[in-house]
């Protein structure tokens, strides 16, 4: 299928009629699909390079090497998750043979100095970098223009939603979002039954900034029980909704479900995502005011949802 695709600059650029406009196309793709491409996103290049770059480097290593920055103890988020670690189908309670992938994460750049001993128990546990020259500086880099990124689509999300463009900043003064490179290795002759690169999920927060790598295909969008392929757009993002803005929307809007389809004899292919998550102590409740949905913390809702994935 081809995504709608949203121009985030001229959105900006706007005035009156035509940003009215512009903001209610947001609206009418988030509710219809839950995904579009983002151009106009200002991200360097060559950052974007400088961490493909790196994470190519990462992934390239032998086990041994990448295990010394896996996660400390299991559960914890940051580090290398190595192939057959997790199965993402979990999250929805569906059973299936492990993900095929392969990740590295990391958290937060800073900590507030009034961080919560939960909150620096899990999402600001530091983040293990290996030691690849150069690799932190182009991760780091790059997490920065996506928080930044993620910022300004929050603003045009709250004109989609008819609330003043300042609205969300309250909940994202510290974001607690996690920056994660995947590798999905080259499959086999035969795949297992059920067995994906990326087993069917929704993303848990409030958006995902994708970066397939160029060329790459296999991520798919569930659309009235039928798989659909999404391509890798070029020079540009793919976003979608997560879990806990369609609660805040009040389902309105669609987290939908997707995965990494594995299929015999398919190339390596490599992504990044970034998944937006508001301050650890922000209370998220229905914007329409009903009471559909109890309140949820930002962070410990995150944290249940990520600690379901584990095999
Ligand atoms: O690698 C991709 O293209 C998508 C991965 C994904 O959906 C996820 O990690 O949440
Ligand atoms: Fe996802």
């Amino acid at each position: 299928m081809t995504l709608a695709t949203f121009d985030l600059a001229a959105f900006e650029a706007a005035q009156g009629e035509a940003r009215t406009k512009a903001a209610a196309e947001l609206d009418r793709i988030c509710r219809e699909t839950g995904f579009l491409v983002l151009t106009g996103h200002g991200v360097p290049q060559d950052k974007i390079d400088a961490v493909w770059d790196a994470v190519a480097r990462f992934f390239a290593q032998p086990p041994e090497d990448k295990a010394r920055v896996a996660p400390p103890e299991p559960g914890a988020p940051y580090g290398w998750i190595g192939p057959l670690k997790e199965a993402l189908a979990a999250s929805k309670g569906v059973k299936t043979p492990p993900d095929l992938k392969e990740s590295f994460n990391g958290g937060p750049l800073h900590m507030p100095e009034d961080a919560s001993a939960d909150a620096v128990a899990f999402c600001y546990r530091p983040t293990p970098y290996p030691d690849l020259d150069g690799f932190r500086t182009a991760w780091d880099a790059y997490y920065a223009e996506l928080e930044a990124l993620a910022a300004r689509i929050m603003a045009a999300f709250a004109a989609a939603l008819n609330l003043p463009e300042d609205y969300f900043d309250r909940y994202i003064q510290h974001p607690i979002s996690a920056l994660r490179a995947l590798n999905y290795p080259a499959t086999g002759e035969v795949a297992e039954a059920d067995q994906q690169r990326a087993g069917a999920h929704t993303d848990y927060g409030t958006l995902t900034i994708l970066l397939p790598q160029a060329g790459s295909s296999g991520l798919q969008v569930q659309r009235d029980g039928t798989w659909l392929d999404v391509a890798a757009p070029d020079d540009a993002f793919v976003i979608n909704i997560g879990d806990l803005m369609a609660r805040w929307t009040n389902n309105a809007w669609v987290s939908t479900l997707h995965r990494v389809v594995a299929k015999p004899n398919q190339p390596p292919r490599k992504s990044l995502a970034y998944f937006h998550q508001p301050d650890w102590e922000a209370e998220i409740r229905p914007l329409d005011g009903s009471d559909d949905y109890p309140p949820v913390k930002s962070g410990p809702y995150l944290m249940d949802k990520f600690q379901s994935t584990g095999t």
